[in-house]
């Protein structure tokens, strides 16, 4: 099963050609434009199911928004901040990178930076070009037994801390997720940020742009550090903020800057770049031949597995999707999914407050999420005009006000695993429990009765609240007869008091179910 088709891409910057080869020997049509401004993104996006980045595309909500048809977002690279992953996941589409393919390019040109800085190779190339011999001006220091703080220890971190420490420098660093266990088994000795700043003779940032890593070096964390530390960003620009540090290369705080990356790029505001001490590239961290075949071979190959049903990798904003790869899981979701529809139309589509989902079984200890999000889908297919999905439906539910719960039971002993939900639709409460079994999703339960056997959730399900013992099989039959429809299976629930539900089995949708309310209490039906 795929669960996402893509049939067309938009290339929109220089990404490696073996990219559009792989999806193109996939059957994926793809089209490259590049340079396109940020009006023609959004008159041509919608065009396209897919659409494959690097860091300049602007992929904004207006962006997505336009993407009418739009599925998927693909990054050849690692920072998915030129994307808004929230706009994208509130309509659905899967946000992917290629975390890995540019991390040895990036700490490599980070290592370069450093060893730059520490010998002013790129000024004193400028100096040899126009002539002259200054070996007085650019009067080095070592690396050897110099202290280099790394803020951020993930991929390029660690890679940047292994590189670094073979020049004898110490390297001491700060993550708030990286256990410190980790980070020492690399060499790297974590600490508060508060112990970092004062110990750095150099200090590099590979953290993710975020509010929290915004002007992670400012005014005040530059006052902390020793004075002519030596900085580099290969990360992103703002996470060292770009008006502290030119007031700190100024006082002489700062003794040099090696940047990667700007606020603004290309950066109108000159400044920075035209500073003596500063040393810089234009974004080149990822532009390696190797990290570009990597990168666009990762993020084509990434998409045609999705695509092919294989698996879903690199996806940094729909881990419930991900599990409708695994077979086991597929079942589970087209119960959750089926149980929702059920009871949206048993409350006949009126709006729920507040949903309850429970998993039983020990089988189905780690799947409580996904099948959450499965009832979702299943409840708001109707009131999202079928939008939701995997990827959104709990941004909408949040967005409607609706309450979700989940929590898992070990209760049921049975590996079968079984799912109930409970929705509270206009004040009143409809139940429902079902299960795999078998070949597929089953219904055990509907409200408070307990079918005999078990109903297959698939097809057309005709829905029948009645009194108990009410002989309603001749009418059944009398109105099916009307309707031109025949009934395949007929479910009634073992003894019980009151009103019960029965499920009939239909070859095909009844148009009106205006005379059936003669039958019964409540009608409703679904397809599924
Ligand atoms: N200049 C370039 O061309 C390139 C730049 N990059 C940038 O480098 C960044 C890092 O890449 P990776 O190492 O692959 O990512 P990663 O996800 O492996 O590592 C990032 C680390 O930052 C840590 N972190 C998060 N908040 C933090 C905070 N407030 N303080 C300290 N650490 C924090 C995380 O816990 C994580 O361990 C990317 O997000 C991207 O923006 C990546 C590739 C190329
Ligand atoms: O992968 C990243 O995060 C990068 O910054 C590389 O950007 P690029 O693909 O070279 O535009």
């Amino acid at each position: 099963m795929a669960p996402v088709s893509i049939k067309s891409v938009l290339i929109s910057e220089s990404v490696d050609p073996c990219c559009k080869k792989i999806l193109e020997e996939n059957g994926i049509q793809v089209t490259e434009k590049l340079n396109l401004t940020k009006e023609d993104l959004i008159s041509e996006i919608k065009n396209y199911e897919g659409l494959v980045v690097r860091s300049s595309t602007k992929v904004t909500a207006d962006v997505i928004n336009a993407g009418s048809n739009l599925k998927l977002i693909g990054r050849a690279g690692t920072g998915v901040d030129n994307v808004d992953v929230e706009a994208a996941t509130k309509n659905g589409v899967i946000v992917m990178n290629t975390p890995s393919g540019n991390t040895v390019s990036a700490a490599e040109l980070t290592c370069i930076l450093l060893t730059s800085l520490s010998r002013h190779v790129p000024q004193a190339t400028m100096s040899m070009k126009a002539g002259k011999w200054d070996r007085k001006k650019f009067m080095g220091a070592e690396l050897y037994g110099k202290t280099l703080g790394i803020v951020g220890l993930g991929r390029i971190g660690k890679e940047v801390a292994s590189r670094m420490q073979s020049f004898g420098m110490k390297t001491i660093g700060y993550d708030p997720i990286t256990p410190r266990e980790v980070s020492a088994s690399w060499g790297v000795e974590a600490m508060t940020l508060e112990e970092l700043w004062p110990q750095c003779d150099f200090i590099t940032v590979h953290t993710p742009l975020m509010p929290s890593t915004t002007g992670l070096l400012n005014d005040a964390s530059f006052a902390k550090c020793k004075k002519g530390v030596r900085v580099v960003n290969c990360a992103r620009g703002g996470i060292i903020d770009e008006d502290a540090l030119l007031r700190a290369l100024e006082s002489g705080q700062c003794g040099g800057a090696g940047l990667d990356v700007f606020v603004e790029e290309p950066p109108k505001n000159r400044a920075l770049v035209d500073h003596a001490n500063v040393i810089s590239c234009p974004h080149l961290g990822a532009s390696t031949r190797e990290a570009q075949a990597r990168c666009g071979q990762d993020i084509a190959l990434q998409m045609v597995d999705m695509v092919k049903g294989k698996g879903l990798v690199g996806a940094v904003n729909a881990q419930v999707l991900a599990s409708t790869f695994c077979p086991e899981s597929q079942q589970w979701i087209k119960l959750g999914e089926a149980l929702g529809a059920v009871l949206q139309s048993c409350a006949a589509s009126k709006p729920c407050s507040q949903v309850q989902i429970t998993t039983q079984g020990d089988c189905l200890k780690n799947s409580t999420g996904y099948i959450t999000s499965a009832v979702m889908v299943g409840l708001l297919a109707k009131t999202t005009g079928g939008s939701a999905n995997l990827v959104n439906v709990l941004t909408i539910a949040k967005q409607s006000g609706i309450k979700v719960t989940q929590s898992h039971s070990q209760s049921e002993a049975s590996c079968h695993g079984v799912c109930e939900v409970e929705i509270s639709a206009d004040g009143v409460c409809y139940k429902a429990r079902g299960s795999v079994l078998g070949d597929g999703p089953v219904l055990l339960e509907l409200g408070s009765s307990v079918f005999r056997q078990p109903v297959s959730l698939a097809g057309n399900l005709l829905f029948l609240l009645v009194s108990t013992g009410a002989q309603i099989l001749p009418a059944l039959a009398g109105l099916l007869a009307t309707a031109g429809v025949e009934m395949e299976s007929f479910s009634s629930p073992s003894a019980g008091a009151g009103d019960v539900w029965c499920c009939v089995g239909l070859s095909s949708p009844i148009g009106d179910l205006g005379a059936w309310k003669s039958v019964a209490k409540r009608v409703s039906q679904i397809t599924l």
